[in-house]
């Protein structure tokens, strides 16, 4: 993966330049009066803004907050919804500090995954837990709201030294969930949070002093070896995308190594929407004697998720094809998946070339860059957004409406052994889009006989209905897309089959 060229001058390259700024300002069709986004700007707005509550400067999307709650609260009395619960809040024993935040973030009642995890995570003695729910439906607070309900910020000492660590695989999670952390723990005296990722450990050479820290396990390894984090009052440790962290040779032994650094004694809480058979073991030994919330296969695929496929001749036609759903594409906010690095970069400079505003991201760019991109994505200046697997996993902007796999997600079946699906990450890539109950549509291009193969494999592994559309009438295809954005709660379908 490293061995990627060097991409070309990259949007983010652009906007670091002074005399460029406003070529920016006119790229991503911000409003003539914003300033583009600097990177000081961007710093100063670390937490993740869509997804919050208006307290918190989020946007709600743009959909009127009456028809939001009325939506979102049929949905959480449904018992078949992984939104649905019982229980408020309130019920849960959490301190107040804690539920003004959750009310700060416009948080109503837990969804489902929370009303059942948070019970057993905030008991005593403290007890594993193995997490597992659908893409989109509240992990993160569930988390995130434990170790909140679990750290001493008594003393200013204490408010300073690591207690709870949070790993996630890359550095665009990392920071979204030290934002839920500021913005759940806003009311909480004294809570400090720190992102550990590449670059800023590096620039920073200091201390962790924060109660919470979230990293990517190879830095957060480095800074504990260096004595630069101090580990032992660490006493929660969260995998997030644990099968992931798991299961890739370079993060399962990161991680493992990490663990091993840490008090004994510690909680270890374990979440994904996916955890396939062959991490399941591993999870376990990794989180000796867990309580466990697992779901099947089956019951995996978001229900406001509409999944569609479309036959494209070769890969140039995939690219015209993905140039004329470029309306469409920004009607909301949009993710187009690739498989390679080089892909992203050629498809940005191309569609660039060509007029069009879109942005890319890759592991190959640079730290500060990779935040700046994210960042300019999440507050809406950039609307399309060309990446690979690196932000397949976690990524939380309520705005995606639309996620394309232009590349269908494979993986080799052993080293050196054929390419075969990869229902995992597919799973995980159309996730970006039908958030807490929200709509989306999934779009997969397929132009070979494998792809078409592999797809299959994934629908099948899934038990979900992947559509075929029809190209020839572009006209009702676009129609029946638009349709589904426009209505931005999950309740809206495609007419009967005939798209
Ligand atoms: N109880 C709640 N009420 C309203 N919104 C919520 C609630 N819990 C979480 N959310 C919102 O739902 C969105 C999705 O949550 P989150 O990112 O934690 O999902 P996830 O389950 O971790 O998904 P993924 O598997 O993709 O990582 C976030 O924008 C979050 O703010």
């Amino acid at each position: 993966m490293s061995s990627e060229t060097p991409a070309a001058p990259s949007l983010a390259d652009r906007i670091t330049r002074d005399e460029e700024k406003k070529s920016w300002a006119d790229e991503v069709n911000s409003p003539a009066t914003e300033e583009p986004p600097t990177l000081t700007q961007t710093e100063a707005v670390p937490d993740q803004t869509d997804g919050a509550g208006q307290p918190f400067g989020g946007s709600q999307l743009s959909e009127p907050e009456y028809a939001v709650q009325v939506k979102l609260a049929d949905m959480q009395a449904d018992p078949e919804n992984p939104l649905y619960s019982v229980k408020s809040f309130e019920e849960l024993n959490l301190q107040p500090e804690i539920l003004k935040g959750i009310v700060g973030m416009g948080f109503r009642k837990p969804s489902k995954v929370q009303e059942r995890s948070l019970p057993l995570l905030i008991k005593n003695p403290p007890e594993n837990l193995i997490g597992q729910s659908q893409s989109g439906t509240g992990k993160t607070a569930a988390f995130v709201l434990n170790i909140l309900a679990r750290i001493d910020l008594s003393t200013p000492e204490m408010q300073k030294t690591p207690q709870a660590l949070v790993l996630a695989p890359s550095r665009e999670l990392a920071r979204q969930i030290a934002g839920v952390v500021r913005l759940m723990g806003h009311y909480m005296e004294g809570l400090q949070v720190e992102v550990a990722v590449p670059v800023e450990a590096a620039q920073r050479g200091r201390k962790v002093e924060a109660s919470v820290a979230v990293g990517t396990p190879g830095t957060v390894m480095d800074l504990i070896r260096r004595r630069t984090m101090d580990a032992r009052q660490i006493k929660i440790l969260v995998l997030d995308e644990a099968d992931n962290m798991l299961d890739q040779q370079g993060l399962g032994d990161q991680c493992t190594r990490v663990k091993l650094m840490l008090p004994k004694q510690i909680q270890v809480v374990l979440f994904s929407a996916t955890f396939p058979d062959n991490v399941v073991k591993y999870a376990h030994t990794f989180a000796p004697n867990a309580n466990q919330m697992t779901l099947k296969h089956e019951d995996l695929t978001v229900e406001g998720i509409k999944q569609i496929y479309l036959d494209c001749d070769d890969e140039e036609a995939k690219y015209d094809v993905l140039v004329k759903f470029y309306g469409m594409l920004t009607i909301g906010s949009s993710i187009i998946f690739v498989r390679r690095k080089e892909t992203a970069t050629k498809i940005e400079q191309r569609m660039s070339a060509e007029g069009h505003k879109v942005v890319a991201l890759t592991g190959g760019f640079e730290g500060q860059q990779r935040d700046i991109i994210i960042d300019a994505f999440r507050l809406g200046h950039a609307k399309v957004l060309i990446s690979t697997n690196v932000l397949a996993r976690g990524i939380d902007v309520s705005s995606v409406s639309m996620v394309v796999n232009y590349d269908v997600p494979d993986m080799l079946s052993r080293p050196g052994g054929p390419l075969v699906a990869d229902p995992q990450t597919y799973l995980h890539r159309i996730g970006r889009t039908g958030r807490f109950g929200r709509v989306g549509v999934a779009v997969t291009f397929v132009s070979s006989k494998s792809d078409w193969q592999k797809l299959m494999d994934i629908s099948k592994y899934f038990n979900a209905e992947i559509q075929k559309v029809d190209t020839s009438d572009w006209d009702d295809l676009e129609e029946q897309v638009t349709k589904i954005i426009r209505s931005s709660r999950a309740g809206t379908n495609f007419k009967g089959n005939s798209v």
